[in-house]
């Protein structure tokens, strides 16, 4: 029998280093599967790292018919992987490639801009064999910041972005949008 895989899960606000670190972990695999939500057209194939750092991925909308092949996959962005931007359970789509021996890990954000937590990454980290809580600096002060601020509300939950629309930020400078 096949023993199972590991999940390993990359939280934390937006600018905190998530991507560099799935990229970083991807790199060190040999046999891998990037997947980038096909909700998130930002820089077309790749996960990008703002620290510069990148790797080939798969867009996706739906679990890759081939990703039987693969012994390790990585997902950027987990809380864009949802109806209806995505076909299907993820969480469940996960456990399965774990079951048949594949390594996951994903990246994501543990809550939205308004600290509520994104429902699909609770349950990642509960299926979790680890999760790596990561912060990024406040925006305003440089210390550590669990949380991200949207500058203006637009009224949409997932929205694509960079410090144009988000800033992370610490406890003590966290506060909601304004606008309606
Ligand atoms: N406020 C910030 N706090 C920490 N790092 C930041 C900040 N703004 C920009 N950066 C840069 O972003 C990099 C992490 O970016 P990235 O891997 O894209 O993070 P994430 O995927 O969590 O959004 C850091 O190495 C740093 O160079
Ligand atoms: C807080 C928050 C963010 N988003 C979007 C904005 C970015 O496109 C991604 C996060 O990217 P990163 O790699 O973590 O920097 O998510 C969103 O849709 N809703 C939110 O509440």
């Amino acid at each position: 029998m096949t023993a199972r895989g590991r999940l390993v899960v990359y939280v934390g606000p937006m600018f905190a280093g998530k991507s560099a670190h799935l990229i970083a972990a991807a790199k060190r695999e040999a046999d891998v599967l990037a997947l980038k939500p096909g909700f998130d057209t930002r820089d077309g194939s790749e996960l990008v790292s703002r620290d510069g750092s990148h790797l080939a991925a798969v867009s996706a909308n739906a679990w890759p018919a081939d990703a039987g092949r693969y012994n390790h996959i990585v997902l950027d962005e987990g809380q864009f992987w949802v109806s209806p931007h995505y076909s299907g359970d993820i969480v469940q789509d996960i456990l399965n490639a774990r079951l048949r021996g594949a390594s996951v890990t994903v990246g994501g954000l543990d809550t939205d801009y308004r600290r509520i937590p994104f429902d699909v990454m609770t349950r990642l980290m509960d299926e979790a064999d680890e999760v790596i809580v990561l912060t990024a600096r406040c925006h305003i002060c440089g210390k550590p910041a669990a949380w991200t601020a949207k500058s203006h509300e637009t009224g949409q939950l997932l929205e694509t972005g960079d410090q144009e629309l988000y800033e992370a930020r610490c406890d003590a400078h966290w506060s909601l949008p304004d606008g309606p």
